[in-house]
């Protein structure tokens, strides 16, 4: 059984995309923060808070390769951080895998995140201008985890639907 993990930094639309692509295939969809979520009983800001970076990111593989090792056909969005820390970005290339790098660029990383950043405790703090600077930054750094993914779909000004039929031609 295959699994469909769409992977990429903040904002470019993972939970978004993953959610509507699951309606349009019937395919179960699993938003990885929100398994973590549920399995600490805590926000994704919370675990930040109340235990650090560092544990936040041994929850997330664990949960990773928990939904992974489940035998269920499933959308899976994972955290924009996924990838980037123990060593995940290797499960991207497993044969019971479809990943995908939803790649946006940084201004529209920006101006979606401007207004969304409260929930996201890495940028949840900083002003525009410090903002960013880091998304710049980091995308720099995080970029080359995610051409650790087995297929690319550009989302700069595509419209959800636009993104999903990409998608779609992808799994066909
Ligand atoms: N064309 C688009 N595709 C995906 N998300 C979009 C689009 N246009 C606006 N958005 C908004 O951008 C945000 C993307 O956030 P989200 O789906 O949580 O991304 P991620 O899970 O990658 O951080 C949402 O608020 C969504 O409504
Ligand atoms: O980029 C990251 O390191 C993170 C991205 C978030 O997920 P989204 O990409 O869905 O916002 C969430 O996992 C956490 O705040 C850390
Ligand atoms: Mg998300």
């Amino acid at each position: 059984m295959k699994k469909i993990i769409l992977l990429g930094y903040m904002g470019c639309g993972k939970s978004t995309i993953a959610q509507n692509l699951s309606k349009t295939t019937n395919i179960p969809f699993l938003d990885l923060d929100n398994c973590i979520e549920k399995k600490a009983n805590l926000y994704i800001k919370e675990i930040f808070e109340k235990y650090g970076e560092i544990y936040f990111r041994k929850l997330e593989h664990e949960m990773f390769v928990e939904l992974l090792q489940s035998s269920e056909n499933s959308i899976i969005g994972l955290g924009g951080g996924t990838p980037c820390y123990a060593n995940n970005h290797e499960l991207l290339k497993r044969d019971d895998v479809v990943s995908i790098y939803l790649k946006a660029s940084i201004d529209t990383l920006y101006n979606r995140l401007v207004y969304n950043k409260s929930k996201r405790p890495l940028i949840a703090n900083m002003d525009e201008e410090e903002m960013r600077e880091f998304i710049a930054k980091h995308l720099f750094d995080r970029s080359f985890y995610y051409n650790h993914a087995q297929h690319k779909v550009s989302v700069d000004d595509k419209t959800v639907e636009e993104t999903v039929r990409d998608i779609l031609e992808i799994l066909a």
